[in-house]
């Protein structure tokens, strides 16, 4: 007849521990296969010295490697599971034999553990949350919740009243663009004092480029501000946002999710082309207006008797703009290089 020991167990989150109640245990020979343990020894057990042997075929997968220690009272057994994690039972049959416990000992030493391990985290989540990622954070929200409000809002519009949504954009959207844009201005800021890796320059255009568009050719302008060509510029700047803060936010507690990433740092590769075109469109819509207004134009002295009128301005500003296209879209290209270069290293 075969005689089994009493076996306790307990569990980590890598990790089956064994502990088998035979004193004097010799001959140990205790191996897994595939799922299955199987464990013999010559020891002093319930049944006085004998050969005990028990199996025992685990609910997950494990690796093939065991390592055991035995002490005058006991053998210790330790097993790695294939895949980390919290196995809901240690066996396959659902009523466990009768040989087996649970180890309370261990499992008390396994909740002192976690608790440590909590209190670990908690004193790295209190470092982690600093000043400078609080700021980050609730700047990158509230950006997201303003081009989030401004996309849904122009979508719904869309689908509701149709072309006609794409003449009112400014009155129902412009206040909330002009909170984010203005806001905007603190990534400059940001850029300017190391608060996050980037260029200043590039930061600049982007933020300038976009507040000269909405300040002084849509606000400035009350006959733009029925345009479809607000819809567009709007929709476009909108677009990229969505993708880019929620990007930013969850970098803030090093964390990423990969199509987010992927969109972050690849729909700019359509859109701020087409973005910039629709800008063009919108400036030179505007240069007769400013022409016949006259607005903004610098008078000259009586003797020359002319002013130079904001549209020669204008002129030069479309230029820049493609100059500034030009800049942003080979850093938008490098930070896409970098970002999924460091990603494959890291992978490798
Ligand atoms: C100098 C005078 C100016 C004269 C102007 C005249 C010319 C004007 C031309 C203007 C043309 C503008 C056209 C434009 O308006 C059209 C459009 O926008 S169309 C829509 C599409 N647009 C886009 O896709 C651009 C969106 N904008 C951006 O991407 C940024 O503003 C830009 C500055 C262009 C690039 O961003 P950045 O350099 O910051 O790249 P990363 O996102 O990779 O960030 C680098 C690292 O910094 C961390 N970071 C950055 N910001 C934050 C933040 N707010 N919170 C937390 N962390 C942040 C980021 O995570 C990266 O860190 P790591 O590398 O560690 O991951």
């Amino acid at each position: 007849m075969t005689l089994t020991p009493l076996v306790y167990w307990a569990q980590r989150h890598e990790e089956i521990y064994l502990r088998v109640e035979l004193t004097d245990a010799q001959n140990i020979d205790v191996h897994v296969h595939e799922k299955v343990l199987q464990f013999r020894a010559r020891g002093h057990g319930a049944k006085g010295l004998n050969e005990y042997e028990f199996n025992l075929e685990f609910i997950s997968p494990v690796k093939p490697e065991v390592t055991h220690r035995s002490t005058q009272r006991q053998v210790n057994i330790t097993v790695r599971k294939e895949q980390r994690g919290w196995w809901e039972r240690l066996v396959v049959q659902e009523r466990k034999p009768v040989f087996l416990a649970p180890d309370f000992d261990s499992w008390l030493d396994d909740l002192i553990s976690c608790l440590n391990d909590f209190s670990f985290f908690l004193s790295n989540i209190s470092g982690f949350v600093s000043l400078k990622t609080g700021f980050l954070f609730i700047y990158n929200l509230v950006q997201f919740l303003g081009f989030s409000w401004i996309f849904v809002n122009m979508t719904v519009r869309l689908f509701i009243f149709g072309q006609d949504s794409l003449y009112d954009t400014f009155h129902t959207i412009s206040d909330v663009m002009f909170f984010c844009q203005i806001l905007a201005a603190v990534e400059v800021l940001n850029a300017a004092f190391g608060v996050v890796r980037t260029g200043v320059i590039p930061t600049l255009i982007q933020v300038v480029g976009r507040n000269f568009i909405l300040f002084i050719i849509f606000g400035s302008l009350e006959e733009m501000h029925n345009r479809p060509v607000v819809f567009f510029v709007f929709y476009l700047w909108s677009s990229i946002e969505i993708f880019r803060y929620p990007f930013y936010m969850l970098g803030c507690f090093n964390t990423e999710w990969k199509t987010l990433t992927w969109l972050r740092y690849t729909i700019w590769i359509p859109l701020y082309p087409l973005g910039v075109i629709a800008e063009a469109v919108a400036v030179i819509q505007s240069i007769p207006i400013f022409h016949e207004t006259k607005l903004f134009s610098i008078p000259l002295p009586k003797a020359i008797g002319t002013s130079i009128g904001f549209s020669y301005f204008l002129h030069i500003y479309l230029v820049l703009m493609f100059l500034g296209l030009f800049i942003n879209f080979r850093h938008l290209y490098k930070q896409r290089k970098r970002r999924f270069r460091t990603k494959k290293r890291k992978a490798n």
